[in-house]
């Protein structure tokens, strides 16, 4: 069969792959795109989207609970479940035929199939043979699932999405970003909820900034359990039933989800007749450039072992485009500083270091800023939740390595931060600027002084 020869061939049409293929395009290569799913990826149909829209649910039904107070109304109402679930498949559906136009008004050639490696710049499509010197891989990554008895009664996130109502009682095992997240979002929307958490939550944030997540997460009601390694899972009488390593079997529960991680998914590509290289997590290790360990193959997003975010994968995606055809021979990923939010209840924002990473890293030099407070919103309801703020600084000058917040609002606070901290802020600069007042943000720009120790 004749190959079809183009510039580049994209695999994989998630955050990553689009970027990549959309800016070379962009650039004049001639572009082909394979993707057997809807376009989008995990971002759009399992993950971000979804989980955001889900996320934004939980809010109005906090946001009732806050009216009540303020006196609009004496009973929150429920939400109806299928109703939105409509509404927010239709809003996917609508970043789809976005993505569509896209690619049409960029001349990429879209191969909706399934690809596999043929040779290091040949691939099968479906029926296609397709050529290009150079291949980019964007295959994303997919739940890890756990060698324990009677795991399929159980969902990933996956299946979380593929909900119409709501469960009365869930258990999640995980304590990573998505298990705090749809832990969350559950419970706001009237489950109960238990979470089985090996070591601690949120692990690699800083400690004392996942500590009172917990803390906040307990006081809504969340049950966290850290002395119960889930063995086993039975299903009895329509119901699910768990089995503990310490012999205790805690249940019923209607909904059990595994939130324990992912891997980076190759499983289709044929990867062994290229020799691409994978860690022992099967993500395709790339360098600092995203090139694999075979010359013409480059790697983006969560398949590889950098971080699994969306803005991560797409810039990795547009660089690389950027430096293969674009004329910028420098372009590559800046991983420093990559700010990031855990769509908890409530948010935790990140960006920079940890306390521990900085104390690791620059030792005594380290200094802290706190600051906690009651957001004046939920003290006229009555629900005294705090905001905290928490500013990781070194030197004589106080600049700024590490910035975590939680607390209602700091999802949209943190962005604009992030961008004084990439350009290497420090606390005097912070304080040289003036307050917007009354807001919980003002409270990062008029800390006082230095914690002690
Ligand atoms: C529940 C959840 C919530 C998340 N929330 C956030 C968030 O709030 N913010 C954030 O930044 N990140 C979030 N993420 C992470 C984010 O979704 C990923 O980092 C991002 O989607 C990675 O993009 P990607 O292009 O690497 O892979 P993906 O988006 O997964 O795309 C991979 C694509 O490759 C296709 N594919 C696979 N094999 C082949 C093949 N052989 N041939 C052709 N195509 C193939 C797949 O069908 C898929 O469309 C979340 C993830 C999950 C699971
Ligand atoms: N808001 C966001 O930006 C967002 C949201 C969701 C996911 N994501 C991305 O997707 C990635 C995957 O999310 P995730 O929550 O699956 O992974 P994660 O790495 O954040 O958390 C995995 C959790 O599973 C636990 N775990 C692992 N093996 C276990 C076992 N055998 N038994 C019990 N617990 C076990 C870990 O201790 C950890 O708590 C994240 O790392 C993040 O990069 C981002």
């Amino acid at each position: 069969m004749t190959a079809e020869a183009f510039d580049l061939i994209v695999i994989g049409g998630g955050s990553g792959g689009l970027a990549a293929a959309i800016r070379a395009s962009k650039h004049g290569a001639r572009v082909a795109l394979v993707e057997p799913k809807d376009l989008g990826g995990t971002c759009v149909n399992s993950g971000c989207v979804p989980k955001k829209a889900m996320w934004y649910a939980a809010q109005m039904a906090h946001a009732q609970y806050i009216a009540a107070d303020y006196g609009f109304a004496d009973r929150p109402g429920r939400l109806d479940w299928p109703g939105f679930i409509a509404r927010r498949d239709a809003y996917i559906e609508r970043i789809h035929a976005s993505y569509r136009q896209q690619l049409d008004k960029n001349h990429v050639t879209l191969v909706q199939a399934t690809a596999r490696f043929l040779s290091a710049d040949h691939v099968a499509a479906g029926d296609r043979v397709l050529t290009a010197p150079h291949i980019v891989v964007a295959t994303g990554s997919r739940p890890n699932r756990l060698d324990k008895p009677g795991f399929d009664l159980g969902v990933t996130s996956d299946g979380f999405f593929d909900l119409r109502q709501s469960p009365h009682r869930t258990a999640i095992v995980g304590g990573g970003y998505i298990a705090v997240e749809l832990a969350g979002v559950l419970r706001a929307l009237g489950s109960e909820v238990d979470m089985y958490v090996r070591g601690r939550l949120m692990s690699g944030f800083d400690e004392e900034m996942a500590y009172h997540l917990g803390d906040e997460m307990k006081k809504h009601g969340i049950g966290i359990h850290y002395t119960c390694q889930v063995e086993a899972v039975h299903e009895k009488d329509g119901v699910l039933l768990l089995d503990c390593d310490k012999g205790s079997h805690p249940g019923p529960y209607d909904l059990l989800i595994w939130a324990v991680g992912r891997h980076g998914y190759t499983a289709s590509l044929d990867v062994e007749r290229v020799g691409l290289a994978l860690d022992e997590t099967g993500h395709i290790v790339v360098d600092d450039a995203q090139h694999t360990n075979v010359p013409g193959i480059y790697a983006v997003g969560d398949v590889t072992q950098r971080l699994a975010l969306t803005p991560v994968a797409v810039s990795a995606g547009r660089k690389l485009a950027d430096r293969l055809f674009g004329g910028q021979p420098d372009a590559k990923l800046d991983d420093v500083n990559v700010p990031s939010v855990v769509f908890a209840h409530p948010p935790l924002g990140t960006v920079g270091m940890s306390e521990q990473q900085a104390r690791e890293a620059y030792g005594d030099a380290v200094h802290l800023y706190k600051q906690s407070f009651v957001p004046m919103q939920l003290a006229l309801a009555d629900r005294p939740m705090y905001v905290r703020f928490k500013l990781i600084c070194v030197g004589d000058d106080s600049r700024i390595v590490g910035m975590q917040m939680l607390g209602p609002g700091v999802d949209e606070m943190l962005q604009g931060f992030a961008v004084a901290i990439k350009m290497g802020a420090r606390k005097c600069d912070f304080d040289a600027t003036l307050a917007i007042h009354p807001t919980s943000s003002e409270e990062m720009v008029t800390m006082g002084d230095r914690v002690p120790g």
